[in-house]
């Protein structure tokens, strides 16, 4: 997918309500669907029937309901409030908070991939509540997704509500369709990062995000 690929579909996917000054503003999101609970646990019971499965064992009899609901729940974010402050001391360095812990499911095969998330942001008149960055993960989280995606959201995000002269997005992840099944490749770990702003060309700025979230073979 093409950066601008990316960009449109994190648009698309979800829109996000406008972020007044100073007012706590409810993060729902609009989905693309709603979700049918009902027809949802009819069709696991049809998927467990095409594995050769008997749904209406007393083992299996519950477990429609069961993996319905599990799934739902991982692909239903908490509302929130994108708290916002206003910056009156100009604080203008680097605020990050790194691993933030996430999981997700893959959009291929439904598997999860989990991992941590690293932010950071050079704030312009707003300040977010600390929190808030790791609820923004989970937004889009829980979502059928790619990693790529994901971490562009999370930079989109924080750019559309602080407007910050910076923005740094580092998702370090492992994607159990790749570790348990098919190339059986365990414990590798898949990094993805959108920087934006100052982040991305101010040498400085780049070098000491990548040190505080601790990645490899960086330094401040
Ligand atoms: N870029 C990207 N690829 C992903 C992500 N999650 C899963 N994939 C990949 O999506 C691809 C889907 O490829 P396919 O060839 O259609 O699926 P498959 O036959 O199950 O492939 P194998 O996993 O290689 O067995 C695989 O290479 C996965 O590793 C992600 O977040 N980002
Ligand atoms: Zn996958």
């Amino acid at each position: 997918m093409t950066s601008t690929e990316l960009a449109a579909s994190a648009t698309s996917a979800r829109r996000l309500h406008a972020v007044a000054p100073d007012e706590p503003v409810d993060g729902a999101i609009d989905r693309a669907g709603a979700i049918d609970r009902a027809g949802a646990i009819e069709a696991i019971e049809s998927l467990l029937a095409a594995l050769g499965r008997d749904p209406g064992s007393t083992h299996l009899a519950e477990t429609p309901r069961r993996v319905a609901d599990a799934l739902i729940e991982l692909l239903t974010p908490h509302p929130f409030a994108a708290t916002t402050f206003a910056n009156d001391e100009h604080y203008d360095e680097l605020v990050v908070v790194a691993d933030i812990p996430f999981s997700s499911l893959c959009e291929h095969h439904l598997l999860p991939f989990r991992g941590v998330a690293h932010i950071g942001y050079v704030p312009g008149d707003r300040l977010v509540g600390l929190s808030k960055l790791a609820r923004v993960v989970e937004l889009f989280a829980r979502d059928l997704q790619v990693q790529e995606r994901m971490t562009r959201q999370i930079a989109d995000w924080i750019g559309e509500t602080l407007e910050p002269s910076g923005v740094g997005v580092v998702l370090e992840a492992e994607h159990l369709c790749m570790s348990l099944r098919g190339v059986q490749a365990e414990g590798t770990r898949t990094v993805t990062s959108s920087l934006v702003g100052s982040v991305r060309d101010d040498d400085r700025t780049r070098r000491e995000f990548l040190a505080r979230a601790g990645l490899r073979g960086t330094e401040a």
